[in-house]
Formats: structure tokens, C-alpha cells, sequence
């Protein structure tokens, strides 16, 4: 297996290239709700996405990524655990193979089909997203839970896009698209301080956790399962699915809930 890449040979190696793949605020993590500190000073969050600006869709080998123009604060995560606005770069997904869940968060122990991450990066503090991606405050990235039943009348928008991305290394245009459609009816979440789920692992992120799941169907989830972990040029064909870390050891880390 040492064709592959190293992200491609799973967690359990990423800690050679990766140390800090054992550190103290890795994640994903499993959050146990009554377990979690409900804290009345952690506000609502609030997602200003109306300017957003999409500009493409990639396979980047390992997930599905909607890239964003991040100029300016035209669109921003504020509020909830965060000091200042963090600027909206990218959200992509992680999903699981044939009936088998593919969420990185667990909610006490059970897992869902999928989860989506809305990656921000404090744009007030660091000047450009690389800086920031290794800062303790620099990023924060909103996790969304798809629970697999009805078709969501939104997603199809992404998964219809799939077809043109389907190799390692493509992009095609994703202009205009506003990931507002894919939120749940409420904002209510958990938060708490931890990293990168994949390499580098940087202890960089402020997790936000919407505690209610989107609706998605078996199907829209498979269509995800048609993206590739290979390139156009090579001989074989990789599905790209399983693509989640599992959870790590929380290590002594609060889990806040906004209520
Ligand atoms: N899954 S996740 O924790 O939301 C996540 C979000 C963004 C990224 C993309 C990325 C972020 C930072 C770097 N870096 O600093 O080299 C490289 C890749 C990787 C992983
Ligand atoms: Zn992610």
C-alpha cells in the first residue's frame, strides 16, 4: 500500500508524517450530550451568506470541495464561541461506503450517514487562510449532520455537479450557490476547541456543531460514492467513500452547548 498517499492509507499512519495526530485537541470527537456544559454566556451563531460568492467545485482526492472568493467579509460566521467574524473559504463533505455511516462527529457513539463541514478562517487577526490554518484561533468550521430518509430538495444542486469532478484533480465552475440551503431549522449547537480531521491535523480549529441533521436520501448519499480517491491517468479506480476520521480522545476538553 505504499502507492498510496499517506492520507489515502487512513489515520492510523497519519501520525509518522503527522505527530501532532496524538495530540491534545485532535479531531473529530464523540459528544455526549448530557456530558456537555451548557454555558448561558455562549450566544446564537449567525451566518451571513447572503453575498456569497462560490466560484468552484473540486475533487481534491480526498473529498468533494465548494470553494469560495474570500476577499472580503461578504460571507461570515459570527457569534456563538467566536471574538469576530471568520470569513466563509470552502465546505466539502465526509461520507461512509454502502450502508455503513461516514459522520467524523458521533453523538453518543452513533454516527450519521454523512457530515458536512463550512470551513471560516479569522481574516481579522491573520492575513491569509494558510496563516490562520495554524494559528489556535484561526479557524472555525461549522459541522452539519446528514441523516439519511426524504431526498433534501437542495442537495441535488451539489450532487448533480458530481458528474463533471469525478477524478482526482478536476474542477468544474460552481458559480452563485449559497450554502444556506443546506442548514437545518435550527442553530442550536455544541462547540468545542479542536483540529483538522485530516493532515495536517492542525489544533487550529473552533468546532461548531449543529445539533439537528439535515434529511438526505440513500441516494444522494451513493452519488457521492461515484467521486474517485484517483486521478483520470491511472490504471485503477478508487471509489471514493469512507473518507471520515474516527473520533479521538476528548483529553480532558469541555464540550459547551449553546441550549
Ligand atoms: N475536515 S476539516 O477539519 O474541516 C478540514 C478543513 C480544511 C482542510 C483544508 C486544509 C486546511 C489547512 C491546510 N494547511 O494549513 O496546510 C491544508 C488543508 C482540511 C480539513
Ligand atoms: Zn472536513
Amino acid at each position: 500500500r505504499n502507492t498510496f498517499c499517506l492520507v489515502c492509507q487512513g489515520p492510523p499512519v497519519w501520525h509518522k508524517n503527522y505527530p501532532v495526530a496524538q495530540g491534545n485537541r485532535q479531531s473529530p470527537i464523540d459528544i455526549i450530550p448530557h456530558q456537555t456544559s451548557h454555558d448561558p454566556g455562549l450566544g446564537p451563531i449567525t451566518l451571513n451568506y447572503d453575498q456569497c460568492t462560490s466560484i468552484n467545485i473540486t475533487n481534491n482526492g480526498h473529498s468533494v470541495v465548494v470553494e469560495f472568493e474570500d476577499p472580503d467579509d461578504r460571507s461570515v460566521i459570527l457569534g456563538g464561541p467566536l471574538d469576530n467574524p471568520y470569513r466563509l473559504k470552502q465546505f466539502h463533505f465526509h461520507w461512509g461506503g454502502k450502508g455503513c455511516h461516514g459522520s467524523e462527529h458521533t453523538v453518543s457513539g452513533n454516527s450519521y450517514a454523512s457530515e458536512l463541514h463550512l470551513v471560516h478562517w479569522n481574516a481579522v487577526k491573520y492575513k491569509t487562510f494558510g496563516e490562520a490554518a495554524t494559528a489556535p484561533d484561526g479557524l472555525a468550521v461549522l459541522g452539519i449532520f446528514l441523516e439519511t430518509g426524504d431526498d433534501h430538495r437542495w442537495l441535488h444542486m451539489i450532487t448533480d455537479a458530481l458528474y463533471m469532478v469525478k477524478f482526482k484533480g478536476s474542477v468544474t465552475d460552481f458559480k452563485a450557490f449559497n450554502p444556506k440551503c443546506l442548514l437545518p431549522s435550527s442553530l442550536h449547537y455544541w462547540t468545542y476547541l479542536g483540529s483538522l480531521t485530516t493532515p495536517p491535523l492542525h489544533e487550529s480549529v473552533i468546532w461548531i456543531v449543529l445539533k439537528e441533521p439535515i434529511i438526505v436520501s440513500e441516494k444522494q448519499v451513493h452519488v457521492f460514492r461515484m467521486l474517485l480517491f484517483t486521478g483520470e491517468e491511472e490504471d485503477e479506480r478508487i471509489r471514493m467513500e469512507n473518507n471520515f476520521r474516527p473520533p479521538q480522545p476528548l483529553k480532558g476538553r469541555k464540550v459547551r452547548s449553546s441550549n
